[in-house]
């Protein structure tokens, strides 16, 4: 069975989302849950929520137990790998380093904002000072 294991690209895969023919992506393997919907402890909606998509996300999100990736194991259940095509999403567990360096990003531009308000305030803050002192200086 896993000798014909098969390669969609996430296309195919999406193809399969409707609750009587359910595929889902975990770790970049497809996996068909047509029939572990039913059964699955955390109800048969959240699954066909994420049908004919990749659910690695969510699935870590919820803190699975080695018995929940132990029913994965069921050759029955594996479909294949996906095959990624260029300007394709990357795979969901490494998106989240991309969102990371993202925010990092623009933390750092707001850091330079900040940086030239003070910068500003400083050098007015300067010149009124200088002001007021050839002030002082004119009326003695
Ligand atoms: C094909 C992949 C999945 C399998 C094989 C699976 C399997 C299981 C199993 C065996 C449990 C029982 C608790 C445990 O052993 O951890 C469980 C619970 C749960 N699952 Fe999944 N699950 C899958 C995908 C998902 C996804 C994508 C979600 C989405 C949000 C989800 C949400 C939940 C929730 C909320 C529970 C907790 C239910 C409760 O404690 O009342 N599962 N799952």
């Amino acid at each position: 069975m896993s000798a014909s294991a098969k390669q969609l690209t996430l296309q195919e895969v999406a193809k399969h989302s409707t609750k009587k023919d359910l595929y889902l992506i975990l770790n970049d393997k497809i996996y068909d849950c047509t029939n572990f919907a039913k059964e699955h402890p955390g109800g048969e909606e959240v699954l066909l929520d994420l049908a004919g998509q990749d659910c690695t996300e969510a699935f870590d999100d919820v803190g699975h137990s080695d018995e929940a990736r132990a029913v994965l194991d069921d050759p029955e259940m594996f479909i294949g790998t996906v095959k990624r095509m260029p300007g394709d999403p990357e795979p969901k567990s490494k998106a989240s380093t991309a969102t990371d360096s993202s925010s990092s990003s623009s933390a750092s531009g707001f850091g330079i904002g900040l940086y030239a308000v003070i910068l500003i305030g400083g050098a007015i803050a300067y010149g009124a000072y200088n002001y007021l002192q050839a002030q002082q200086a004119q009326q003695q």
